[in-house]
Order: C-alpha cells, then sequence, then structure tokens
C-alpha cells in the first residue's frame, strides 16, 4: 500500500491544478513522469490512466498462452476494419490499459532498431527535421536508448552454456528497467541457430548497438535476479516513489483538450471521465498536457479535441481546432505470413517445451520460478534470438523492387495507394512520396534489416513454423473515431496491401526463410516443408494468394499515427514534439515515429520518453520559466 501512496482514484483527491499532466500511464507517459518530476521538483507532474495499477503482470509471469495476460482487464483489445487486399481479413491488436501501459502485457523482447531505422526518420523529414536543434537520428536518439535501460550482463557460465553475446558499449544506464538475459533457454534452441548460419547468415555480437544486420541474441525487459517482467509501471513509477510532485490519477479516461482561447493561448485543458461514476471533470495544465496514449489511442483524443482531418471532424460534428490531416494517418505494423514444416527425424533434444507435458518436470518448472535467483523455463519469455536481414541479403533482384518504389512516386501511382481523402491534400501526398522514398534508400541498404524471425526453440507447437515479419511496410492506415460511439475504441484500417509492392517484400521474405528447409541441419532432422510448398513457390501469383490466406496483420507494433514530420508533409508534431500550431500540447509516444522501425517496439518506446523528457526539462529550465 506504500507504493499506492500517490495514487488517485477520484478528481477530489488531486490537487487544483498541476504543471504537467500526462495522458496515459504507458510505456513513454511513465518515462516522461518520473523524468520531470525528478529534474523539475518545484513542478507538480499528473499522470491519468485509464486503467488500473492493480492488473499488471500480463502474461509470461509466469508465462500463460501467448496474448492471454493474467488477467484480461489489462488490455484493450482491437479487431480492425477488413483489409480488402488481404480477403477482407482483420487484425487482431491488443493494446495494455494498465500503469505500465503495453509494458506490461507484451512479450519482453527488447530489441532496438538499426542506425538505419532512426536515419530514416529524419530523412523521412527532410531539410526541416534534419536542421532542427533537436536530432531523432541514430546519432541524436542513441544516448537515450542507453539512458532508458539498465543493462546486466549474464554469468560466464550462463553465457557460455548458451552461448549469449553482448558488447556492453550500447549500455550504461543505471534506470530501474531491466535488460537482461533469461537463465534458461531450450536445448534445441540451437537447432535454428545452425540452419540459419548454414545459410550464410552472420552471427552479430551485439544487435542494441546499431548495426543488427544477422542472427542476433536480444535481452529480455526482466529482471535479472528474478525473472520477473520489467516494466514502466514498477521502473518508473512504484519504484521511484514516494515522490511529493508525482500523482497519478486512475481509472479515469482522457476524453480530450480543451482550449477555451484558442490553440495559440496557452497550455489546454484537459476534460477527464471518471470510469468509476461516470462523471467529467477538468484539470488545469499550468505548463504543458503532453499525450503519450499509445499509437491507437493518442490520435482518438486529438481527434475528439478538434486536432485533425478538418473534412472528416467537419463529418463527425466536432468543431475545427486545428486542421492537421496527419492525425490517425501513417498507421503502420509489422505483419507477415509463416512458413510451415514438419520433421520426419525430429531432433530428440532435452529440454524442448514438450518437456512441459511431465508433471514432474513441469512442477520443478513452477518451483524454479519462485525461488531467488529463479530458474527454468518460466524465466524465458518470448524468446531472445531472431534473424535480421536486409532486403539485398535476401533477394539478388532486390534492385527491381526498388525501381518499382520510385516508379510509384514519379509516376505519381503512389497516391492512389493512400486513402481516397488524402489523395486530393498535397502535404499528405507529398509526406508519402517521401517516406517512400526514404524507404527505397533504406531497403537497398545491405546492412538495414527489412526482415525479422524471431524463435526460441525449434519445436512451436502444434506446427513448427517460422515466421516472416515484414519490417518496413509501404501501406498506410487510419485510425479514426467510431462516430457512433465517439468515446469508445477508435476504428483502426490497416489497409494492409493497399500498396501492392508490400506483396514483393511478403514474397522476397517467404523465398529466403523457405530456404532453410535446404540446410544440412535442417535435412538432417529430416525437415519437410508444409506450406507454402515448392510448387506455389515458384508461381508469384500462387504465393501472392499464400499471402492473404496466411498473413498475420499485426504482430502487436502498430505507431505513427501523430507522425513527427512538417505540416507540409502530413506530419502532426515537430521534432520538439509539439503539436503543430498548438502551445502547451506536446505528443510522446509511439505515434510520433514516422516510420516503423525493425524490431518490436518497447525499446524505441521507452528512448522517446527519454528523449521527450529531456526537451521538455531543458525547455522549462530556461531563464524566464
Ligand atoms: C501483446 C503485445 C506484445 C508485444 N510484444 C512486444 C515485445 O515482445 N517487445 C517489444 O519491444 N514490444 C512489444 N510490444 C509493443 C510495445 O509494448 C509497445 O509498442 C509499447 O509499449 C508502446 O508504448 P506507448 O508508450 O506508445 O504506449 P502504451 O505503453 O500502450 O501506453 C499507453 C497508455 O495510455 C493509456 N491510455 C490510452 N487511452 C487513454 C485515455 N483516453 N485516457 C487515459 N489513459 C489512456 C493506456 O491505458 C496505456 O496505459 C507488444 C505489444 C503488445 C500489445
Amino acid at each position: 500500500t506504500e507504493q499506492l501512496g500517490s495514487i488517485k482514484r477520484q478528481t477530489t483527491q488531486l490537487r487544483s491544478s498541476y504543471d504537467f499532466v500526462i495522458v496515459g500511464a504507458g510505456t513513454s507517459g511513465l518515462t516522461i513522469a518520473d523524468r520531470l518530476s525528478q529534474a523539475l521538483p518545484s513542478k507538480t507532474v499528473l499522470v491519468v490512466e485509464y486503467g488500473k495499477v492493480e492488473n499488471c503482470p500480463g502474461p509470461f509471469d509466469p508465462p500463460t498462452n501467448w496474448l492471454e495476460p493474467a488477467d484480461s482487464a489489462s488490455r484493450w483489445v482491437f479487431n480492425s476494419l477488413p483489409s480488402t487486399e488481404m480477403k477482407n481479413k482483420t487484425a487482431f491488436v491488443t493494446v495494455g490499459q494498465v500503469v505500465g501501459g503495453s509494458s506490461c502485457i507484451n512479450g519482453m523482447f527488447f530489441d532496438r532498431g538499426s542506425r538505419f531505422d532512426y536515419d530514416a526518420w529524419t530523412d523521412a523529414g527532410g531539410p526541416e527535421l534534419a536542421g532542427s536543434d533537436v536530432k531523432w537520428d541514430w546519432k541524436g536518439l542513441f544516448p537515450y536508448f542507453k539512458k532508458s535501460v539498465k543493462f546486466t550482463k549474464p554469468s560466464p557460465s550462463v553465457a557460455q552454456k548458451y552461448g549469449y553475446t553482448w558488447d556492453e558499449s550500447a549500455y550504461g544506464g543505471s534506470t530501474d528497467i531491466n535488460s537482461s538475459y533469461p537463465l534458461f533457454q531450450w536445448a534445441d534452441q540451437p537447432v535454428l541457430r545452425d540452419g540459419w548460419e548454414e545459410m550464410g547468415i552472420k552471427p552479430v555480437k551485439e544487435c542494441a548497438g546499431g548495426d543488427k544486420e544477422g542472427i542476433c541474441w536480444v535481452p529480455a525487459s526482466q529482471n535479472p535476479v528474478t525473472g520477473r517482467r520489467s516494466h514502466a509501471g514498477l521502473g518508473h513509477y512504484a519504484n521511484v516513489l514516494p515522490r511529493s510532485n508525482y500523482d497519478l490519477l486512475v481509472n479515469h479516461q482522457a476524453i480530450r483538450v480543451v482550449y477555451p482561447k484558442g490553440p495559440q493561448s496557452g497550455a489546454p485543458i484537459l476534460e477527464v471521465l471518471s470510469r468509476g461514476d461516470g462523471t467529467k471533470f477538468n484539470i488545469t495544465a499550468k505548463a504543458e498536457v503532453i499525450i503519450s496514449a499509445g499509437a491507437l489511442h493518442t490520435p482518438a483524443i486529438l481527434q475528439r479535441s478538434g486536432i485533425g482531418p478538418a473534412a472528416f471532424l467537419r463529418d463527425a460534428g466536432i468543431p475545427l481546432v486545428l486542421d492537421l490531416p496527419g492525425v490517425g494517418s501513417n498507421l503502420q505494423d509489422h505483419s507477415g505470413p509463416p512458413v510451415n514444416f514438419n520433421y520426419t527425424n525430429p531432433p530428440d533434444f532435452f529440454p524442448s517445451p514438450a518437456a512441459m507435458l511431465n508433471a514432474t518436470f513441469k512442477a520443478d518448472a513452477i518451483a524454479g520460478f519462485n525461488e531467488t535467483p529463479a530458474r527454468g523455463p518460466y524465466t524465458l519469455s518470448l524468446g531472445n534470438s531472431a534473424i535480421y536481414v536486409s532486403l539485398p541479403h535476401m533477394n539478388p533482384q532486390y534492385a527491381t523492387i526498388i525501381a518499382k518504389i520510385r516508379n510509384a512516386v514519379s509516376s505519381g501511382a503512389a497516391a492512389s495507394y493512400l486513402p481516397t481523402e488524402y489523395r486530393s491534400l498535397p502535404a499528405m501526398v507529398s509526406g508519402y512520396n517521401a517516406q517512400l522514398l526514404t524507404l527505397a534508400d533504406l531497403l537497398s541498404n545491405p546492412q538495414a534489416p527489412n526482415l525479422e524471425s524471431p524463435w526460441a526453440t525449434s519445436h512451436i507447437s502444434p506446427a513448427t513454423t517460422v515466421w516472416s515479419f515484414l519490417l518496413h511496410p509501404l501501406s498506410r492506415g487510419t485510425v479514426r473515431l467510431n462516430l457512433t460511439s465517439p468515446l469508445s475504441q477508435p476504428l483502426l484500417d490497416y489497409r494492409m496491401g493497399s500498396n501492392p509492392i508490400d506483396f514483393d517484400l511478403h514474397t522476397t521474405g517467404l523465398r529466403f526463410l523457405r530456404r532453410l528447409l535446404d540446410t544440412p541441419t535442417m535435412k538432417k532432422y529430416g525437415a519437410t516443408e508444409v506450406s507454402p510448398g515448392a510448387a506455389i513457390a515458384g508461381d508469384d501469383a500462387a504465393l501472392v494468394e499464400y499471402v492473404k490466406d496466411q498473413i498475420i496483420l499485426s504482430f502487436q507494433h502498430p505507431c505513427c499515427t501523430a507522425p513527427m514530420l512538417p505540416k507540409g508533409r502530413g506530419g502532426v508534431v515537430g521534432a520538439d514534439l509539439k503539436v503543430h500550431g498548438a502551445r502547451g500540447l506536446r505528443v510522446a509516444d509511439m505515434s510520433v515515429a514516422p516510420l516503423l522501425v525493425g524490431s518490436h517496439t518497447s525499446a524505441t518506446a521507452y528512448a522517446i520518453g527519454e528523449k521527450a523528457a529531456d526537451i521538455i526539462v531543458k525547455e522549462w529550465k530556461k531563464p524566464g520559466h
């Protein structure tokens, strides 16, 4: 209960005003709240969170079924609108709804993108971002990646047992967000690793330092001793208390920001709704409101505030405050199809996940998870290994795909891949063209991965499967208020495959992954392809059909819906994360990424939070504030 000292459950418990009001106690939001309340002790900070504080942890604490947190109240479940180019498939997407946000329910796979991914953010923004004092390229972000986690190297015996490698120069932070390697791997984990190496993919010693094309060990966001999840709700809230200027209001929905005297008049008022008794309340921010509600809810809050695409807001009957068509545009996520196979002569390693079917083994695993230090299978979350491969290394004919991307821009065809309402808006078209040209450069770079395939074992039941994650999709979706119920979850339109060149990228990934089955290691175990199969793989049209049939539309990494880009390129915030045209209002979470990164997204969300906090602290420490 002491930890809950500053928890507010009713607005009557709040102070009359706060300097900073942060919307969303998630991965980025709590990072910012922690840093501001620490660096600016004379200022007050309030975080407003929709969910509760009690519902974290999620899955892997110990692991339950993937995507099934121990407490389902800790998340939102979205089913997107159908993607017409993907046979009307819908994306199943979840996000955290709890103090800690999605860092409470995620897969704990704690990787960073490659340096080229972040350099691409600046490229896509053109001179305005490149020339800004604040830089969001790799060089500008790397110090914040370092600051955002405390890395604990594995003991020599564990490192030797599993072959973990690392380079501490990629780390160095001391904050209470842990990055560490688990004390357990399944004995058959090396089977795929051997296969990848035989395909010519090279092991990389450390993948968090900007260069990660190859085979990577990836740490987990977990405590190195207890094996438990490390998340923002602990590291940036409970474990930093008491702090007299840091309050957290739970179980309240931020509805919208209101500018009684116009968006240039100073920090807006935040309107919140109690989920307990349904009352509405206004919270006064003296300095700033910072929206960190995640890539799906941040654009909904802005749209309810009258900040968004003018035509949409008019149709919705919401008075226009700022015409920013980029709000809720530019939705991206990782997606991809699988290659399925069986072993006719399966590797007989012990333990493999099949051992969990044995009651004695499982009982020992549970006991081990509760020891200190913890040990055994339950200390392993989603896994810790992945390959990251560039387009040139997958496809010798990659230049044809790059030419298609460039031609789509020069011919004007690219605009027709955007949602209809954007095709006549010059800023949206020019921003998308700039993104595509940036991505054409990125995808041509042999050191910039465009495929990820993570694994933890050679036996992923029921079938043996390797997934192809398309790291840099070209299609763009939208997030829009649900006009029949504007306070409920927004509508997601993923529009996967709306840029047809994405199919070339998906089929490249599939063709590349299939080569795993030709390696000596896989042949030794009699690996036999189940799908897509050689006959289909030789036939472009059939392989595209396979992609449409088998693709998973979301690997739970939605982003980019309030992008940091100039207004003339469809942007919503500038390099200082201030909403274009508004005073006292910033956005800081995965929505501000202009382009999806080639990694899972929590490490980037923490780094965005760290950098945002630094920008804000510097501004408010200036004389005159
Ligand atoms: C199931 C799952 C698995 C994942 N696996 C991984 C993984 O293995 N590795 C990895 O790196 N990443 C993973 N991710 C992605 C990663 O966790 C997220 O991208 C990242 O945590 C997002 O951070 P954020 O700060 O943008 O938003 P969040 O952390 O989602 O925070 C947003 C917060 O805002 C709150 N909120 C929303 N609307 C309102 C409102 N109106 N009023 C008040 N509060 C509001 C939410 O409740 C939430 O607490 C996964 C995500 C999910 C969902």
